[in-house]
């Protein structure tokens, strides 16, 4: 089977600091990966290239057959947009906007209604615990809510990957959790593939495998027993 995405031997430097050197890594359709590996190690440069937010010095990026480090931004960004979520570590909602709004955003953004929009955003409060919640602004948010509507906002659209990086850093371990069984339960029902960094082996233990990022070289160290027996 061909990987949905596909990255070959990524360097990259931020001026004098190596972050990958050689980096190779592939991405199947709908499965979880874990992205493990010391602080520093590249971790986040290597999923800042899959999602094609930073190019790289050299290598090749490949998504669903097409070469995306070499795609025109603009190109890059709707790919962005339309295909991919992100959750971060601290949430990042946008604190102007109610809970729901924030939800909504990728919607919006693909040129969906407002009232159709908001319509499919409010569906996700129920589904992650979040009810009552949808006009509350990220002020009025506990970490751990806040970081669920984060996850709806990632995953509301039906991207084909969502891109977390330390989506659980933040929170504490029964938080994080739960956290992440609602990620991986909703991305596997809608089959959306999760590229996930953590340093938390509880956490990479939700994924079907792990790449170990170390001085800028990934490799795939576990599969998960399933796809071993198969
Ligand atoms: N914007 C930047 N400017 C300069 N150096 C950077 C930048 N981003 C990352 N680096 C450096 O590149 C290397 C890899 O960083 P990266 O953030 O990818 O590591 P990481 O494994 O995600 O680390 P952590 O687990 O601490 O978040 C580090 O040496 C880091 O200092």
């Amino acid at each position: 089977m061909t990987a949905l995405i596909e990255a070959r031997d990524l360097t990259l430097s931020f001026g004098e600091t190596p972050a990958l050197r050689g980096a190779s890594l592939a991405v199947e359709a709908g499965e979880v990966l874990a992205i493990m590996g010391p602080s520093g190690s590249g971790k986040s440069t290597l999923l800042h290239c899959l999602a094609g937010i930073l190019t790289p010095d050299s290598g090749e990026v490949h998504f669903a057959g097409r070469r995306l480090d070499t795609m025109p931004e603009a190109q890059r960004s709707a790919l962005r947009r339309d295909t991919f979520g992100f959750v971060f570590q601290f949430g990042q909602l946008v604190p102007e906007l109610t809970a729901e709004e924030n939800v909504a955003l990728p919607l919006l953004l693909r040129g969906t209604k407002r009232a159709a929009a908001l319509a499919e955003a409010r569906p996700w409060f129920a589904r992650l615990g979040l009810d009552g919640m949808e006009r509350r602004r990220s002020g009025e948010l506990s970490g751990g809510q806040a970081q669920r509507v984060a996850l709806a906002r990632g995953l509301v659209a039906r991207p084909q990957v969502l891109f977390a990086d330390e989506p659980t850093g933040a929170l504490d371990s029964l938080t994080g959790e739960q956290v992440m069984e609602l990620m991986v339960g909703a991305a596997r029902e809608q089959g959306t593939a999760v590229v996930l960094v953590t340093h938390e082996p509880r956490v990479a233990a939700y994924a079907d495998r792990e790449a170990m990022v170390r001085d800028g070289r990934a490799r795939t160290t576990r599969l998960a027993p399933e796809q071993v027996a198969s």
